[in-house]
């Protein structure tokens, strides 16, 4: 699979380091989620691939262009962005907000309607943009970045501050242009469960790099099989762990957790005839929270 955006040890401070030699690749048709704590560089790297800012050091490339390239305008078309918020203009309605954007891009005119059809603002009338629910700007945002056909968008953090239901619509916005139209997603967020439901790829971003960069299939796979159990007497649990050279933890009163790859049936009749008395075992795999902890705690697994 080609990549639409490949990054090379870009550098970037403010005073401080924030980008301390960040490589990433996203390959086309992906959804790729940013993932890093708050402060992490997420937005300041948004920032660069869209021209916003310049690398201090490093380069990147979009559609195979590079960044020293003057045909990178040309490159740059082929995207559309959010950035923190919206740039809506909060006086304007919906359409006429569709209008101008396609004038700063010097578009042809006569696709804003499809624009805002294709997220959903079929029928927006004449309330203010200033006006809308977070969601609806939102929806608009994307309207804005879809309104040059773009065969990449980058959102950074799309989801801050919406209600559940906002949520699930943007989630469903943003994987139905991915399926039906082919566009390719970056999204940034600090919040792996809320990426886990939309992203096929990773980057985990942190100390100003990335440190794993991942399928969502190959991270479903890290993540380690666990059964819960519910059993005692303590002594002879412990004892029984250890032998076997399991991995455990303490869940309160008789409840343990551990890793192992043997079927839960089979731990029990062998924790049995070990004259364990066993209530209850249960398969409940490690998530992928636990797994991001991980890597932010530990660097690559
Ligand atoms: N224009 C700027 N001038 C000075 N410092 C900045 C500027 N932009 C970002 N920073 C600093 O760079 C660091 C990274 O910020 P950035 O917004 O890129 O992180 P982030 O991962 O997007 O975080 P968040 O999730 O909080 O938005 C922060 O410490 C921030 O204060």
């Amino acid at each position: 699979m080609e990549d639409v955006c490949v990054c090379r040890n870009i550098e970037k401070a403010y005073g401080q380091p924030v980008l301390k030699g960040c490589s990433l690749h996203i390959p086309a048709g992906s959804i790729y989620g940013l993932i890093g704590e708050n402060g992490a560089g997420k937005t300041t790297l948004i920032r660069i691939l869209t021209g916003l800012q310049k690398p201090d050091a490093g380069t990147y490339s979009l559609f195979d262009v590079d960044a020293s390239d003057k045909a990178i305008h040309l490159a740059r078309k082929r995207m559309g962005a959010i950035v923190e918020m919206p740039a809506l203009d909060p006086e304007l309605d919906a359409l006429s907000n569709v209008r101008a954007q396609a004038r700063l891009l010097e578009l042809e005119p006569g696709h804003e309607k499809e624009a805002l059809e294709w997220v959903g603002l079929n029928d927006p009338g004449t309330k203010k943009a200033g006006d809308f629910s977070l969601g609806m700007r939102q929806r608009l945002g994307l309207a804005m970045a879809l309104i040059g056909h773009p065969d990449f968008i980058l959102l950074d953090e799309p989801t801050n501050g919406l209600d559940p239901q906002g949520m699930i619509e943007l989630r469903e916005l943003i994987l139905k242009l991915n399926k039906e139209h082919r566009i390719t997603f970056l999204i940034s967020s600090h919040v792996l469960a809320e990426l886990a439901k939309l992203a096929d790829w990773y980057g985990f971003l942190k100390g100003g790099k990335i440190v794993l960069e991942t399928s969502a299939k190959e991270l479903d796979e890290h993540a380690k099989p666990v059964v819960e159990i519910e059993a005692k007497p303590m002594e002879k649990l412990v004892s029984y762990w250890d032998r076997n050279r399991m991995a455990y933890k303490a869940l309160g009163a008789d409840r343990w957790r551990v890793e192992t790859n043997r079927p839960a049936g089979e731990l029990a009749l062998e924790l049995a005839k070990a004259g364990i008395d066993v209530r209850s075992i249960q398969i409940v795999n490690e998530d992928l929270e636990a797994v991001y902890m991980q890597i932010m705690k530990g660097g690559t697994r």
